[in-house]
């Protein structure tokens, strides 16, 4: 018996990248990954040489390796990419399972700086052998502090192509659950070193049409904190226009990248989703289309006008309707760009040319394909409603080879052991691009703007063109009262032709899903006595502290509970547009919470540990507290261990400090008790007679597994204690909860009380 995971809701059957959950299909009955259906299509699209065909089935009937990349800034993700080769890879080596030899885990050969690995082993030899037993518990508690991503292969590939830097402005328009956020907040975080974060100049809007996947996204990307980061919840294909002001007026935020990795059907994850094998049927992609378009005809009017600025279009799909077809009528409908050849990019990533031929069909048995539009319509064998489901922009258009259609990159299971997937990178034909001086105020200026005086008319014609953009945006714009009855597009089987969606669409408010409830965000004022407590007490000076960047979460400003901060662009950005109508569902990072009081005790607020590396930086670095390892081990291992059990002289350092939030390094360095490759900086708490380590239970249980090779925590032991029930000696948790500890505390407001009776709490403000 297998259990198949849900595929979203609505007739349509539409692909919204599970998050990989680790199950494994090697129990199930092979007999089943069978579907005729799949079989005639793809045969009758001519997809793969006729000699590849049952390499290519083989491939998609054997389970998926699993695959995880080293996450974080680059620093950090070196140093924890150089465990892996150094201490798990050799401890693999020689790993056996029931006589046979295990194959260690392998670099992905084309991913940067072998960032990526792979293995494939049967979830029982994870469960049982011991070496892989220590590995999977190291990867689930790297997973649950966002150092290591669990992502497929395929799904990392997006990124890559588009090329972020700290500076650009990124706008990944169907972003949740958020694995490919996380790599564009990675790379805007390019700068970061292993203890402190830098605050990017650029931006990321993450969007999502969907609410709750958004709350996925948050907490996914609670695990990179980043000032940059702006998270809305909008229908990408009518996505409103950001204002910005400019010194000239006014203007539209125009993005310097751009991914849509857009709803389909994903039929390339069918050695994932195994679900997918009975139930695939060729009209899940057929209702895709037309939204498919619309997406990326949207994120063509968002990009600017720079020279090097692109769209990365990808799907999990194989199938041609979701891809080459949508690239091509947006290419048509927006003859201003054109496909980039890329090939000389990542070559080790092997990968075959888009189609240029293909034939829809509305067949469910997929018997019947048709070799043109023309024919499709005349024909007798199709009623009209069937009429109705597919338009001229399902089958290839006239002139098709003058497209470059092979510049997109189609990627089948069988040619490296991975998932199926298609990619596309587009941008502006060179011609249009604005002249390099203008770019650079642009840039500056973070919106799309020309004057250089030699190429006047080139100005004023891009001057126009950019007026008559702002002004179709603000008349595709929906105002903020329209938007709580809109309801997203459905991209469903069964809905009318791609036309009339498109013209649905013009009319259309840009809204996600259901009501919106967010709270505002309001910028702090930069002389707000709470504001300027938390930098005192922290010893942050607040003439070189951006105290104007910091925000909360009311209306009125009040720093109340929670103070975030954001970067320059992001404040722009909130303070020159409605909330309401981008449903701002995130913004920046947290750096401050209230630390309620005992009785007798004055609240305070305290450092976060997802704020810290933003913070860290501004901090006085007299004022950080110089622990030791042994010091260390006491805090993993213990909740509120007293202050006299620390060894001097941490012991009078601390016992010297006032109660509250503090900030302790610990040296790096190797003692007898453990080995730190870099300094590591932690906020701890101290009331009268303990301290705290204040990072969440499963941080510090990771923290302890890299520094102690084991779970010394107390959560840990008790986990061990109860799992030692059921099997003697497993410390490998049970992966059900893919939300971090530290989110969860964060957004269900849950209270830890310590021994001194001081609620630590955090509510969502
Ligand atoms: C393929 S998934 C995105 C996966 C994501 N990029 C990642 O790497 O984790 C497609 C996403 O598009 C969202 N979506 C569907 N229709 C949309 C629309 N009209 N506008 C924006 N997002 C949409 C779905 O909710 C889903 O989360």
């Amino acid at each position: 018996m297998t259990r198949h995971r849900p595929r979203g809701k609505g007739k349509g059957k539409r692909r919204d990248a599970p998050v990989d959950d680790g199950r494994n299909n090697d129990l199930l009955d092979k007999a089943s990954f069978k579907n005729e259906r799949f079989f005639a299509y793809y045969k009758a699209q001519k997809i793969l040489p006729e000699e590849e065909w049952e390499e290519f089935l083989e491939a998609m009937r054997r389970p998926l390796p699993t695959t995880f990349r080293v996450a974080g800034s680059r620093q950090t993700a070196a140093v924890l990419n150089k465990t892996i080769e150094d201490v798990h890879v050799p401890s693999l080596s020689n790993a056996e399972f029931e006589g046979q030899k295990i194959p260690p885990p392998v670099q992905i050969p084309w991913y940067p700086d072998g960032l990526a690995w792979q293995f494939n082993v049967p979830k029982k030899v994870l469960r049982k052998q011991p070496e892989f037993k220590k590995f999977h518990s190291f990867l689930v508690f790297e997973t649950e502090v966002g150092n290591i991503s669990r992502q497929e292969g395929v799904s990392m590939i997006p990124p890559l192509f588009l090329d972020v830097e700290p500076h650009h402005k990124v706008m990944d328009m169907c972003a949740a659950p958020g694995s490919k956020t996380a790599q564009i907040l990675e790379a805007l975080h390019a700068q970061d070193t292993v203890t402190s974060s830098s605050i990017p100049s650029g931006l990321l809007v993450a969007n999502d049409s969907d609410n709750k996947r958004t709350h996925l996204l948050i907490h996914q990307s609670a695990r990179l904190p980043s000032p940059a980061l702006m998270v809305t919840n909008l229908d990408a294909s009518n996505y409103p226009s950001i204002k910005i002001p400019t010194p000239r007026g006014m203007r539209t935020l125009m993005f310097d990248r751009i991914l849509c990795d857009v709803p389909c059907s994903g039929d390339g994850t069918m050695r994932k989703n195994i679900g997918i094998w009975k139930t695939w049927s060729p009209g899940d992609a057929n209702g895709l289309h037309s939204l498919q378009v619309r997406i990326l005809l949207r994120a063509m009017r968002l990009l600017n006008y720079e020279p090097s600025s692109k769209i990365v279009y990808s799907t999990c799909s194989l199938n041609p309707v979701e891809n080459e077809a949508v690239v091509a009528d947006a290419l048509i409908q927006n003859p201003d760009f054109e496909l980039m050849d890329v090939s000389d990019r990542f070559p080790q990533l092997i990968r075959r040319p888009g189609m240029t031929e293909w034939r829809p069909t509305t067949d469910r048995e997929c018997e019947t394909t048709f070799e043109s539009y023309e024919e499709f319509i005349a024909s007798s064998k199709v009623d009209e409603a069937m009429k109705a489901k597919l338009s001229r922009s399902h089958w290839p258009p006239d002139g098709v080879e003058k497209l470059n259609l092979p510049y997109c990159m189609r990627i089948y299971p069988h040619l490296q052991d991975s998932g199926g997937f298609f990619v596309a990178v587009l941008r502006r034909k060179p011609k249009l691009a604005v002249p390099t001086s203008d770019r650079k105020r642009a840039a500056s200026e973070g919106v799309q703007e020309v004057a250089a005086p030699e190429t006047k008319k080139a100005r004023l014609d891009d001057e126009d063109a950019m007026q008559t953009e702002l002004k179709k945006d603000e008349s595709d714009s929906p105002m903020a009262d329209q938007e709580s009855e809109a309801t997203t597009p459905q991209a469903e089987e069964g809905q009318g032709a791609a036309e009339k969606e498109r013209s649905k669409s013009a009319s259309a408010a840009a809204s996600g899903s259901g009501a919106f409830r967010e709270q505002p965000y309001t910028y702090v004022s930069p002389t707000d006595p709470v504001l300027l407590s938390c930098l005192s007490r922290l010893h942050i000076n607040p003439s070189t502290f951006p105290v104007s960047n910091v925000l909360v979460r009311n209306p009125e400003g009040e720093a109340a509970r929670v103070l975030y901060i954001s970067n320059d662009i992001v404040k722009s950005i909130i303070q020159n547009n409605s909330y309401e109508r981008l449903r701002l569902t995130a913004a920046g990072t947290k750096i401050f919470a209230k630390q309620e009081g005992g009785k007798a005790t004055e609240a305070q607020f305290r450092v976060l540990g997802e704020g810290l590396p933003v913070v860290l930086p501004f901090v006085d670095e007299k004022t950080i507290m110089d622990g030791d390892h042994e010091s260390l081990k006491i805090l993993v291992e213990s909740y509120y261990p007293l202050c006299e059990r620390l060894p001097q002289p941490f012991r009078k350092m601390v016992e010297d400090r006032p109660s509250g939030s503090h900030i302790v390094r610990f040296p790096k360095g190797t003692t007898e008790i453990t080995s730190l490759t870099h300094d590591l900086v932690l906020p701890i708490w101290k009331s009268n007679v303990s301290l705290t380590l204040m990072i969440d239970k499963k941080a510090k249980s990771a923290l302890s597994l890299r520094l102690f090779g084991k779970d010394i925590t107390t959560a840990g032991k008790e986990r061990q204690a109860q799992m030692g029930q059921k099997d003697s000696g497993s410390a490998t948790p049970a992966v059900k909860d893919e939300t971090p500890a530290a989110v969860v505390v964060e957004e269900s407001g849950a209270i830890v009380v310590d021994e001194s009776g001081l609620k630590m709490e955090e509510k969502k403000d």
